[in-house]
């Protein structure tokens, strides 16, 4: 899927429908918190799953009980884009599954 650099404006406007997602370093980003971390580690596993499947991948850090994300396009020049986009709607449809917030 091509990908073009979003605006700073349209980084903005989706971020809004994005609670807990934010902008940092040319990246967008969250942390989720679970209940133990087996839990977050099934998450990760699950975020992987998906990411293969839309050939995007976001760097992931498990921590004890939390799972934090953070994603760009490398083909974009490192820049934010739709597809980084289409991968944040994704965990955050099966996140709530998790127990993660
Ligand atoms: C060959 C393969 O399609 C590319 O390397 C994909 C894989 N995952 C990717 N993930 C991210 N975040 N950005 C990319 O440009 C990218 N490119």
């Amino acid at each position: 899927m091509p990908s073009e650099p979003l605006s700073q404006k349209e980084i903005e406007d989706r971020l809004r429908e994005l609670p807990g997602w934010s902008l940092a370093d040319n990246r967008i980003q969250r942390t989720y918190h679970l209940g133990s971390h087996l839990a977050a580690s099934a998450l990760v596993a699950h975020i992987a799953v998906v990411q293969d499947e839309l050939d995007h991948h976001s760097d992931l850090t498990l921590g004890y009980d939390t799972v934090r994300l953070s994603v760009n396009t490398h083909s974009a020049g490192d820049a934010v884009t739709e597809t980084d986009f289409a991968l944040a709607e994704r965990i955050e449809g099966l996140a709530p599954a998790h127990g993660a917030s």
